[in-house]
């Protein structure tokens, strides 16, 4: 791993304890984040996107929970932090914004309120000069009107002004990681991108790494340079965008940029055709012998049902995890 980087996730292994067994619902996750990066985490739903950010933050609960490995932010490990020194990480130097801010805003407080909020508990501000630097902050998340607004109760606001508050209150402490979970797929398409030109605006403008995690490959092609391709709980590949794109390695990978509408349409017209994925993710008590993609791969072979691929080296710092690696 690079000496730059903020944070290092070795051998990541998560555990959903169900009676006396334990399933891995994710296994060998291992990635690092440079300083001011942004980096994607893509793949359908259910293969271990999220309980692997809430991992990092130290927010899973029962069943699941940390069964190996290390996460080390800034040099430090962090994974068995106790509850009161996770809280002040949390906030402070790692931030979160998730899917619905609704769930995550407190619908009794003005939302002004929330964010000064940060400012006294973080911060040590008063909370006069606190509900100050709020208005300056809803300003930054291009909130028109923002002395008016942050008098505003969260169901009086939009979708959209709802996830600028969060975004705002994420970054208000200024924090070396923000860690994005689907933070746009409640959202109009026009809204999305403009939340997302935000995030990229001000982690770029501010030096913050980004942990972005969606399930659409385009999204994350766009946002980050480097991806992180999770299926079944397991990081299949891992690359620059750029080839991810123009050249996937994992099958999983291929088929997830052959059903992106516009290079499934390009790769119709003469380019190789990607073969798309039929089927489901399994469920984690239910993960396959061998590949666990192996019964939704077109280029599954006996061996891939017997054995489990090992972690092949790819060019330029990638890494693939297939028998039948391109
Ligand atoms: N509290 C829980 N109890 C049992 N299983 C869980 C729990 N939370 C998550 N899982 C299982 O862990 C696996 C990974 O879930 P996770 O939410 O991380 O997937 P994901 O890739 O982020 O998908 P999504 O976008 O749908 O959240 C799934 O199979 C899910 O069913």
């Amino acid at each position: 791993m690079t000496g730059d980087a903020l944070l290092e996730v070795e051998n990541l292994r998560i555990d959903l304890t169900i009676g006396d067994r334990k399933y891995p619902a994710v296994q060998d996750v291992s990635f690092s984040i440079a300083r001011g990066e942004t980096f994607g985490l893509v793949g359908e739903s259910g293969c271990g996107k999220s309980i692997t950010s809430l991992a990092l933050m130290g927010l899973l609960k029962a069943p699941l929970g940390i069964g190996g490995g290390s996460i080390r932010f800034n040099g430090r490990e962090i994974r068995d932090l106790p509850s009161a020194e996770a809280r002040k990480l949390r906030g402070d130097r790692i931030a979160m914004i998730f899917q619905e801010p609704m769930t995550a805003l407190n619908p009794l407080l003005p939302v002004g309120r929330q964010i000064a909020e940060m400012f006294v508990l973080h911060r040590g501000a008063s909370w006069k000069e606190a509900e100050r630097q709020a208005v300056d902050a809803l300003a930054s998340v291009r909130v028109s009107a923002p002395e008016r607004r942050v008098k505003d109760y969260p169901h009086q606001l939009s979708g959209g002004m709802r996830q600028r508050v969060m975004i705002a209150i994420a970054l208000a402490c200024g924090p070396d990681l923000l860690l994005a979970d689907e933070p746009t797929t409640a959202l109009d398409v026009t809204v999305q991108a403009e939340i997302l030109d935000l995030i990229r605006d001000l982690s770029a403008a501010k030096g913050t790494a980004v942990l972005m995690i969606s399930h659409d490959l385009g999204l994350i092609a766009n946002m980050c340079s480097r991806v992180g391709v999770m299926y079944a709980g397991r990081l299949v590949e891992q690359r620059s965008a750029d080839e991810i794109f123009q050249a996937p390695s994992h099958p999983y990978t291929g088929g997830l940029v052959a059903s992106l509408p516009l290079l499934g349409a390009r790769s119709a017209h003469g380019q190789q055709r990607l073969a798309e994925i039929t089927g489901v993710v399994p469920p984690v008590t239910a993960f396959p012998d061998g590949c666990r993609f192996n019964p939704r791969c077109h280029a599954s072979t006996e061996l891939c049902v017997r054995q489990d691929p090992e972690v092949t080296p790819l060019a330029n710092g990638g890494l693939v995890r297939c028998h039948h690696h391109v």
